[in-house]
């Protein structure tokens, strides 16, 4: 049954005016649902939001809310429903997350302005002050506080397609170029909450942005963006920022363009833009991240979750700014080896000494996220907290730099980054004596600004507090007056202080010569005012307002201080965060035994006792070890094929390398005893069969999409990963196209490759290949019983184990007996077949030379084709294997 939202008691529903048609409200309400356009029409009336028509049947059913119909409209009764405005942000937080945009109307008068204005008829003025939107988030009640939220947007002009990427909430602003085909790859990496394309872009094939918003061509076109960003930046030149292609301009442009018309005018946070160099970084395609599940799971019920990544599996960072740059880091590994050094450095070092990591985490740890209360006070939604976030973080930093500069053996990175935590000294003084400890986060009701600061504000909140004593004293005075025990003095908003008396000793005071007036009477009490207490509450509320808005000018000042140091802190804060980084890989890397890699010149991947952290983790849950394995690719040795059972661990082993890689090369210590590895340009996995119906794709289609892309752009100084190729499409076909893969990779790529296969045939490729060695989990049955050992050893795998595994996995033991009797009958039939080319075992190996084979052996063969009785080879696979070298032969003639 659907819940509904809470409202207060006082509410009544029915009485709440609707837009029926023809009437004022109607046409206000349409109007602003046109400016509204896709998004929800939050329509504000008294203490609720209220939604109408379809938006809110849209809203009522992600919300699980009631939804009503009040009124007509064409004949129809109009769906409503209305979240109360005190609870509107947590009900805003679920719509975004299901997909929706939200456009706020506010009233922007209040009725008694409205009356003044336009009468006793009037409506009250409603305008949309606000876009909310998956991308532009700021609240913090909103994001998730340890990734990152970014808006992208996307603009091809000629050849070049670019994309620029803001995360609002810190302001972090890049953009790239990248060309037609990395395009999804690249967005894989930035994973922007919402994605801006031209109406007018074709569709692309893109798999990574959780929410495409089509915006006007124009907001697109790079001439009209360069005065944009321009005015936007408040510069004469982009240049100042660096050279930027038409294409970045145009994408940089649409983004500000949107910002624009979500904050309906209001300022907006971005530092400069940063030209992201994908040159330094590895090139890793959207499939491989989804297959690795570097910072988001892919499959199953938790799909998008840290949790379960190598992300979620390895994060100790103890801000949240440290969490999103990790999350940055492993999405985008580097290729310059001097980075990575560095950053190696800086880990060893705080992975050696165990106590000052300790002590610098802790201080790191009582900071706050200063970069995202930045974000808010520039896009004017900041409050006193927010001051008060900033000066505290700042404050440590100082500390922290402090601390540091002390130390003679600082590693490199860190002795480079320190002065950027400096040279906050004079704000965060001036914020210390400005704000209380723990300032409100609405400025609203004043009280954040620290007594001593301002001698006028003091002298204001005395006047008040005088006040409220003088208040109380004419309770006193009032009781003893009249002998009525119960006379209270009381405040609320519609009468100010008044007198409240029970009913019953109401006449008392109702008479002339009593001194007070009488101002209401409710059911039980009367209410009372007097002009000794009218007098003592001006001056209470009169000193209360003025002191409200001397802190509110405060609050102002204080607040363009810190933006106008907003380059720095950023700055500040991006140190901040790389300290928390390295600290939390050191400390991971500490409490699991793992190693500093080496990095070498030549292509290699030599590792020792490697693991794969995930597995690990969920393993060790279940009290279970995880059995180490070593990988020792070189030039001459590059290429493993990996055989072994089912549930053997060969995905496992392969993608352990793989995360190894990409560890080291964000800057890290790997899970292993030791490590050495020579820099990878380009990763690449295709593990599993990864459907992606959505898209049109069959499961093959998709593995031979991912196939084609890594034979085009593995180079020797790539890693590829591939697991079971070929295992989507009829065995025979599927086994040829493995065959050839291998052999491509090999002679053509020339790359680091881990090959896990269940095609045994393919190790008869070892004969010819140089490069490519054998190798296979280990297995064995014991009493009848299937035992794993999850242990890599040299050579092919003696059997597959197949049946074994079924049975492990509880297939009925009628099954598993029926496929023993196939089993065997298969068996026998390649026997039969001995003479066609070298049996059933040797019919791949054909299939995939036949194009090569002399007429002869051909003619030789579709004779042998022909005397087999196919009927005598029952199970399909053996049939498919003959029917597919018959339709070889008959494409061949
Ligand atoms: N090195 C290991 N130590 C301990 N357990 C492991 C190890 N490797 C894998 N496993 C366990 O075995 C399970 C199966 O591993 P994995 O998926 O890698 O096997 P596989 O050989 O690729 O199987 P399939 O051929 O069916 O895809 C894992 O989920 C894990 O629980």
């Amino acid at each position: 049954m659907a819940a509904t939202a809470p409202r207060p008691a006082n509410s009544n529903a029915a009485a709440r005016a609707l837009p029926v048609a023809a009437t004022p409200m109607m046409a206000q309400y349409w109007s602003l649902k046109d400016k509204a356009g896709e998004c929800l029409l939050f329509y504000r009336m008294g203490d609720f939001f209220e939604l109408f028509f379809d938006d809110a049947k849209a809203a009522a059913s992600t919300l699980d809310i009631a939804l009503t119909s009040r009124g007509e409209h064409d004949g129809q009764p109009v769906a409503m429903c209305g979240v109360p405005v005190h609870a509107a942000e947590s009900y805003l937080a679920r719509l975004i997350r299901a997909g929706h945009r939200v456009a706020i109307a506010e009233q922007i008068e209040t009725p008694a302005e409205a009356k003044a204005r336009g009468g006793s008829k009037a409506l009250v003025a409603r305008d949309i002050v606000r876009f909310v939107t998956a991308g532009t988030l700021t609240e913090e009640s909103l994001l998730e506080g340890r990734s990152a939220n970014r808006l992208a947007a996307l603009a091809q002009v000629g050849d070049e397609v670019a994309i620029a990427a803001a995360d609002i909430s810190t302001g972090r602003f890049e953009v790239v170029a990248v060309p037609a085909a990395a395009v999804d790859a690249e967005l894989a990496r930035l994973a922007p909450s919402e994605l801006l394309l031209s109406e007018s872009a074709e569709e692309l094939p893109i798999s990574s942005a959780r929410q495409i918003v089509r915006r006007p061509s124009s907001d697109f076109s790079s001439t009209s963006a360069q005065k944009r960003l321009e005015t936007f930046f408040g510069v004469q030149t982009l240049d100042g920022f660096g050279q930027f292609g038409r294409g970045e301009i145009a994408a940089m442009g649409a983004l500000v363009a949107y910002l624009d018309h979500v904050g309906t005018g209001g300022p907006t946070f971005l530092q400069p833009p940063l030209r992201h160099l994908a040159s330094g970084r590895m090139a890793i395609d959207a499939a491989t991240r989804e297959s690795l599940e570097l910072v988001r799971t892919m499959i199953g019920a938790g799909a998008g979750a840290r949790e379960g990544s190598l992300l979620g599996t390895i994060d100790r960072t103890v801000t949240a700014a440290g969490a999103r740059l990790l999350a940055d880091d492993l999405a985008s590994p580097l290729t310059d080896k001097g980075a990575i050094l560095d950053r190696l450095d800086l880990v060893d070092g705080l992975a050696r000494d165990a106590l000052w990591r300790g002590e610098l985490r802790a201080a790191l740890r009582a900071l706050p996220d200063a970069a995202r209360a930045l974000g808010r006070l520039v896009a004017g939604r900041g409050g006193p907290r927010d001051l008060a976030q900033l000066r505290d973080a700042l404050g440590g930093a100082r500390l922290l730099r402090e601390h540091l500069a002390r130390r003679a053996d600082l590693p490199p990175l860190l002795a480079h980054l320190l002065p950027g935590l400096d040279g906050h000294g004079a704000l965060v003084d001036e914020l210390a004596r400005a704000l209380i400890e723990t300032p409100p986060v609405d400025a609203a009701q004043g009280g954040y600004v620290a007594e001593g600061y301002d001698h006028a504000l003091d002298a204001l909140r005395e006047t008040a507090r005088d006040g409220r004593k003088a208040i109380a004293s004419l309770e006193a005075q009032y009781r003893d007056r009249t002998g009525i025990a119960s006379l209270k003095i009381r405040h609320n908003g519609v009468l100010g202080y008044h007198v409240e008396v029970p009913a019953k000793h109401a006449d008392a005071l109702m008479a002339p010569e009593s001194g007070f007036t009488h101002r209401q009477t409710l059911a039980g009490v009367v209410r009372f005012n007097s002009s000794d207490l009218h007098e003592a509450a001006s001056r209470v509320t009169q000193a209360g307002v003025h002191a409200i808005a001397a802190e509110a000018a405060h609050l102002e000042a204080l607040t363009d201080a810190a933006i106008g140091r907003r380059a720095e802190i950023a700055a500040s804060c991006d140190v901040l965060a790389r300290i928390d980084v390295a600290a939390a890989l050191a400390d991971h890397a500490m409490s699991h035994n793992w190693c500093r890699p080496d990095l070498a010149d030549e292509p290699c991947l030599e590792v020792t006792g490697g693991r794969h952290p995930v597995v690990e983790a969920a393993l060790a849950k279940s009290g279970e070890r995880f059995v180490p394995n070593d990988v020792s690719l070189s030039e001459a040795d590059r290429l493993w094929l990996v055989t072994g059972p089912n549930m053997g661990g060969k995905s496992t082993f392969l993608r352990q390398n793989a995360l190894i890689v990409v560890l080291a090369q964000a800057g890290g210590f790997v899970p292993a005893a030791t490590a050495k590895l020579g820099l990878v340009d380009r990763l690449f996995s295709r593990v599993g069969a990864s459907d992606n119906l959505a898209r049109g794709r069959s499961t093959f289609m998709v593995e031979m999409v991912e196939t084609a892309a890594i034979l085009a752009q593995a180079t020797p100084q790539s890693f590829v990963i591939l697991d079971e190729v070929g295992r989507g499409t009829s065995t025979y076909d599927g086994l040829a196209l493995a065959w050839s893969v291998v052999e491509a990779v090999h002679e053509v790529n020339k790359c680091r490759c881990l090959f896990a296969t269940h095609y045994h045939e393919l190790t008869r490729l070892a004969e010819t290949l140089d490069a490519l060695s054998l190798h296979h989990v280990r297995a064995r049955e014991w009493q009848g019983d299937l035992v794993l050992l999850h242990e890599l050893a040299e050579g092919p795998a003696d059997r597959s184990y197949g049946l074994a595994v079924a049975r492990l996995a509880g297939v009925p033991a009628g099954v598993v007996k029926r496929a023993e009797a196939v089993l065997a009958k298969l068996e026998a039939g390649r026997e039969k077949t001995g003479g066609l080319a070298a049996g059933l075992d040797d019919l791949p190996l054909f299939a995939a030379t036949l194009a090569a084979a002399p007429e002869a052996a051909k003619d030789a063969l579709r004779e042998a084709l022909g005397a087999i009785d196919p009927d005598a080879l029952a199970p399909r696979e053996a049939l498919d294997a003959l029917y597919t070298l018959k339709h070889l032969l008959a494409d061949e003639a």
